[in-house]
């Protein structure tokens, strides 16, 4: 494999996605963020989970204001990735509830405080919504290159009890085929404002 041309393509398509993505309007998007829940609620992983991760929207990314009423309305567990202070490159999971204490990271992402909260390990999540830039059918998935979600996901390699995951898009994200890398960690689903791409 050659791993320089495929870390220029990987960027290539980060790019043009991230590109057309910001280019979208308001209006579309608030129907987006509604929509995307009408197909996470085809997902049985949906329906069945309790402690659930999403992601607060960042760089124009699908919309999850309405998904996460919808889970504080049904008294779901709600988790927000937060960077891990002491192990680079990794993700913990804190509890995100109305009292919950937030700072900027420095992405300029709102994630809970780490000094006032207790995290989890993402093994102890049933659900894992994910942000994503570009993603295929397979359940290939291109973050926004940082390797967060991989890293912190490693442990799905191994036997265990294991959070499902599903990524989140708009449907102007998917590619006919990404190119895979053997950190990747597949999707189980994608859920778009058009459809669930129920995976594996
Ligand atoms: N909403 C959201 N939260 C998330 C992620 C995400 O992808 N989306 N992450 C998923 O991993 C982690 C943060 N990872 C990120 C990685 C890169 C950039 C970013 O904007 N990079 C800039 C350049 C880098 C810089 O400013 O230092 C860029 O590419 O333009 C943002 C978040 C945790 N929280
Ligand atoms: N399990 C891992 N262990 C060590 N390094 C890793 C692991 N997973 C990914 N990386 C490193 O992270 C870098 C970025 O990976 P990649 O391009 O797949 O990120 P991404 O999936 O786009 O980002 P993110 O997961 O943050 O959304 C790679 O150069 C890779 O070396």
């Amino acid at each position: 494999m050659n791993s320089s041309f495929s870390v220029t393509e990987r960027q290539a398509i980060r790019r043009s996605i991230r590109q057309q993505r910001n280019q979208l309007s308001r209006s579309f998007r608030q129907q987006a963020s509604r929509h995307l829940l009408r197909s996470l609620r085809q997902s049985p992983s949906f329906a069945f989970s309790k402690r659930i991760a999403v992601y607060l929207t960042n760089d124009a990314e699908i919309d999850t204001a309405v998904l996460l009423k919808d889970l504080q309305q049904r008294q779901r567990h709600i988790f927000l990735p937060v960077l891990h202070p002491l192990r680079k490159g990794h993700l913990s999971f804190i509890r995100y509830q109305r009292t919950t204490r937030m700072s900027r990271n420095r992405f300029g992402i709102s994630e809970p405080d780490f000094r006032h909260s207790k995290s989890v390990s993402a093994r102890f999540i049933s659900l894992i919504c994910m942000p994503l830039v570009a993603f295929d059918e397979q359940g290939n998935r291109l973050g926004m290159g940082g390797g967060f979600y991989d890293r912190t996901l490693a442990f799905m390699h191994q036997p265990g009890p294991r959070p499902a995951l599903i990524g989140l898009a708009y449907e102007l994200q998917k590619q006919p085929a990404l190119p895979c890398e053997p950190w990747d960690i597949p999707l189980a689903a994608v859920a778009t404002e058009k459809r669930l791409y129920q995976i594996r």
